[in-house]
């Protein structure tokens, strides 16, 4: 496992929603997580990519506060990862959807936003944005994979949070859906929401801001897609991953804020 706990980081020109510092996570008695230092600059979306097993749930998980950390710092909206303050403030969409198939779509969103504390008319408002209003009182147990998908970035975007964690949000999900999903991350994004994306699917990495591209555990690269193509010299994610991964070494050169913007 590569350990890049002292490689430096870009500066790209954003604040950073997300400061990962030097974070070690053991699981099952393994590290996973060897020393990784990664920063997300606010309001854009970061594609989190790497082939299964490479550690982008635990990372997310460690994000969120939900994940036991052997050491390391994780600041989130400047804060601790997983401070109370933060529960409102960060949304979370785990691979599985974590709704209620018993309860209608409306049933489980009233639920949700009264354990979040919530605004009462955040329920017509996510619904609207996710474009659950024609199923809203379906139990969710009889909807299709994509609209189940739907439900759970609903619940996800109750308290209108700042920073959006989704793992794997478009896995199982056909072309269309897929389309529809990162057109609503980028309407968000737009918004000024921070959104973190984890994919193991690299033609969506062209949909993103920037790149955390993770194998074993270490960061490959950190950068905009712009910049992962052109220092690999390839016009595609999945050459510029495999080129990465021949080099072996990560390309973590820092850029200033000039080069950044002539990209
Ligand atoms: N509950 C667990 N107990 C022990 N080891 C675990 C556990 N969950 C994950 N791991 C191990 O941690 C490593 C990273 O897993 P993680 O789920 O973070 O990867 P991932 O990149 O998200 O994979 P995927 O794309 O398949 O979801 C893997 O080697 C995995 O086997």
């Amino acid at each position: 496992m590569t350990s890049n706990s002292s490689a430096p980081l870009h500066e790209p020109s954003a604040p950073a929603a997300i400061i990962v510092q030097d974070l070690h996570v053991h699981r099952g008695g393994m590290p996973v997580l060897d020393g990784l230092s990664l920063a997300v600059p606010s309001g854009l979306i970061v594609g989190l990519l790497g082939p299964s097993g490479s550690g982008k749930t635990t990372l997310m998980r460690s994000i969120v506060g939900v994940q036991l950390v052997k050491s390391g710092t994780i600041e989130v909206l400047g804060r601790p990862a997983g401070s109370a303050e933060l529960r409102r403030r960060v949304g979370y969409v785990t691979q599985q959807a974590s709704v209620y198939d018993d309860l209608t779509v409306r049933q489980n969103l009233v639920y949700f936003r009264r354990v979040l504390g919530a605004p009462a008319s955040d329920v017509a408002r996510v619904i609207e944005r996710t474009d659950l209003g024609s199923v809203e009182r379906r139990l969710v147990g009889t909807l299709s994979g994509g609209q189940r998908s739907r439900v759970s970035l609903a619940t996800a975007l109750l308290g209108s949070p700042e920073l959006l964690v989704l793992d794997e949000p478009t896995v199982g999900l056909d072309p269309v859906l897929r389309v529809e999903l990162w057109n609503m991350f980028r309407t968000l994004a737009a918004d000024g929401t921070t959104l973190l994306v984890s994919s193991h699917v690299m033609d969506e990495a062209k949909r993103c801001d920037r790149l955390l591209l993770m194998r074993d555990g270490a960061l490959l690269a950190d950068d905009t897609v712009h910049g992962v193509l052109e220092v690999t010299g390839t016009d595609d994610v999945e050459t510029a991953f495999l080129r990465l991964i021949e080099r072996g070494e990560p390309d973590l050169r820092p850029r200033d804020a000039d080069e950044e913007a002539s990209r």
